[in-house]
């Protein structure tokens, strides 16, 4: 399978270093910056499931002839990623998103036509480092991807046997991928919405008095808001997920949290934002997303005006 990876970033580097380790004909389509580092050193991913350095084929400009494209670019740079994607898309490909939340499901669908679009979510822990290293943070290394449409098409399952070869990947195709991406979106609301208000990691909010309440409590209004969307979370979610947010010991941070603390920029508006809307018109109580929302502008103001600490 021929597949077109869009940024090699945190997610796009881990899983193409982990399709080409499968046997998928992988090419990067990156921007000068990247390029010059993977032209100097290869792509270089660092993994509890195994280490990645190897030369990796790099485009500036994109071509015809992939089955698939990988779209892991942040979504604050999605209209750039559409316009450098354009020549590579045809009748054959499938565009697989892997972007928190869900806006760019729609806007890709009007660029390309809703055929060429799939539904997609990573969960996984991973960062690019300075130096352009991608590193794979915890043992998170799940994709899971299907047509909006809910059928078993030959593409999806070609997709999933190119991530099925691949070590360090667990794969899901799957029929309600609209449904998980709104479920995705209640695990990282919860995590983004505690971790940017708070500055700290999971295990840090969970040993602060009242953190496992505040944390179970935007689980809570999280689950209400996509079941008002239409989509509630499966059985099993909300015990998972408890879990996970009342663990004292957890080292679990979000990649908005990195990335604030890098002083770098943030998907305020397409993950906080989007969901402080869709709270308010579930009419779900929503004082924490507002204040994490304006958090994250106020932290995007300071930043453009060079107001950082360094
Ligand atoms: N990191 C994580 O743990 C997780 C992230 N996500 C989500 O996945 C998405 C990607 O995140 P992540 O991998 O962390 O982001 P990164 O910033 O690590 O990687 C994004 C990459 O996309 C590249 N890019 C952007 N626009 C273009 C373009 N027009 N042409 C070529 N390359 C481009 C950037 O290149 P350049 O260097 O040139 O800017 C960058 O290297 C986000 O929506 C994020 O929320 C989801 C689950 C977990
Ligand atoms: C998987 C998850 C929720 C991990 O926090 C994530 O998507 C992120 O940090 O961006």
């Amino acid at each position: 399978m021929r597949i077109l990876v869009l940024g090699a970033g945190a997610l796009g580097g881990y899983f193409g270093a982990r399709l080409i380790e499968g046997g998928a004909e992988v090419a990067f389509l990156v921007r000068e910056g990247r390029a010059a580092q993977l032209a100097a050193r290869g792509l270089v991913v660092e993994s509890p499931f195994g280490g990645f350095a190897r030369p990796v084929a790099a485009l500036m400009a994109a071509e015809p002839g992939w089955d698939a494209v990988l779209l892991s670019c942040k979504a604050y740079d999605l209209d750039a990623a559409i316009a450098a994607i354009r020549p590579a898309v045809d009748e054959r490909t499938a565009i697989l998103p892997v972007l928190n939340g869900l806006g760019h499901v729609e806007r890709l669908a009007r660029a390309f036509g809703a055929d060429r679009v799939l539904g997609g979510l990573a969960k996984i822990q991973a960062t690019l480092a300075p130096d352009g290293t991608v590193k794979h943070l915890n043992d998170w290394r799940y994709i899971t991807f299907g047509e909006a449409s809910g059928t078993m098409t030959p593409r999806v399952e070609a997709l999933r046997a190119a991530f099925d070869a691949a070590p360090g990947v667990v794969a899901e195709a799957v029929p309600d991928v609209m449904a998980r991406m709104w479920e995705k979106l209640v695990h990282l609301g919860t995590s983004a919405v505690a971790t940017v208000l708070m500055r700290a990691n999971v295990g840090e909010i969970a040993r602060a008095p009242g953190g496992i309440a505040l944390m179970q409590s935007l689980l809570e209004r999280n689950m209400a808001i996509a079941a008002h969307h239409g989509h509630p979370v499966r059985d099993g979610f909300e015990a998972e997920y408890r879990r996970i947010f009342s663990d004292t010991g957890s080292q679990y941070a979000t990649s908005m949290l990195r990335d604030l603390e890098a002083g770098g920029r943030i998907e305020s508006d397409q993950i906080l934002g989007f969901l402080l809307e869709a709270a308010r018109r579930a009419g779900v109580p929503d004082a924490l997303h507002e204040a994490a929302f304006v958090s994250a502008k106020a932290y995007e103001q300071r930043r453009e005006a060079g107001r950082l600490p360094r």
